[in-house]
């Protein structure tokens, strides 16, 4: 394992009136259900073991089995979800199936003062969200190659019925107009040879990373270098 570790500050600083965090910069990662987020984070988060951390979402839904409160999600009462949102402790929330999720501002602050990057794998909603907190996110969109090689993708993992496959794709088409409109996104990934996309991505977030640590950051760059194994089988 190669090893580099910095300095980290943290402080909030007023840009024009508006509060900028200046903790190490979330990574915020969109893209239409498909599109390969997962599967490109996996990545990362494997050949850099130290440096991402996902921040702990809240909701209002009841634990599924094998779920920990505080692990993979803080399980809140809606009144409690409420009145948090009411305080501004929330950076996004959105509502799926009748139930509120969010990410709260102490769940960020959290990764952050462990010195890693916190991703936030998000819908196009939350980004627009994030854009207008005090967040300096970063934010890449993940391109699918077309609306049929997604259909294919989501055909193949064989998680969707035809109900919720049309709904992805539809909901697509619209996620597709923002990412790919200029100026949303700092990085546009197409997602087509898993290996040239991952690579693309990774060497963006690099780039992030020495600035970060130029400017006085510590963020742990622990590297287990993937081979061409890790994108056989995708
Ligand atoms: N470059 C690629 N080539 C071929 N298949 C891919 C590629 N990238 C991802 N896939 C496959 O496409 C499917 C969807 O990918 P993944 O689950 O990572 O998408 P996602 O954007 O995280 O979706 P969701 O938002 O629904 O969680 C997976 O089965 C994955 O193995």
């Amino acid at each position: 394992m190669l090893s580099l570790t910095l300095l980290i500050s943290r402080a909030i600083s007023s840009i024009g009136g508006k509060m900028v965090s200046k903790g190490i910069q979330p990574l915020v990662i969109c893209g239409p259900s498909g599109s390969g987020k997962s599967t490109l984070l996996k990545r990362l988060f494997k050949e850099f073991p130290n440096t991402f951390g996902f921040s702990v979402s809240h909701t209002t839904r009841k634990p599924r089995q094998g779920e920990e409160d505080g692990v993979h999600y803080n399980f809140v009462g809606v009144e409690e979800m409420k009145a948090g949102i009411e305080k501004g402790e929330f950076i996004e929330t959105a509502v799926f199936s009748g139930n509120i999720y969010g990410t709260s501002k102490k769940a960020i602050e959290k990764v952050q003062s462990h010195g890693k990057i916190c991703v936030l794998d998000i819908e196009i909603e939350g980004v627009k969200q994030v854009k207008n907190s005090h967040l300096n996110a970063i934010f890449i969109f993940v391109e699918p190659p077309s609306i049929e090689e997604l259909e294919r993708r989501l055909r193949a993992r064989n998680t969707e019925t035809e109900e919720s496959l049309e709904k992805r794709l539809n909901t697509a088409r619209t996620e597709l107009k923002y990412g790919l409109a200029p100026g949303n996104f700092d990085l546009v990934v197409h997602n087509n040879n898993l290996k040239e996309a991952y690579h693309k991505l990774r060497d963006y977030v690099l780039c992030q990373i020495e600035r970060q640590v130029a400017q006085g950051f510590k963020i742990s760059i622990d590297r287990t270098p993937l081979s061409d194994s890790d994108f056989l089988h995708v």
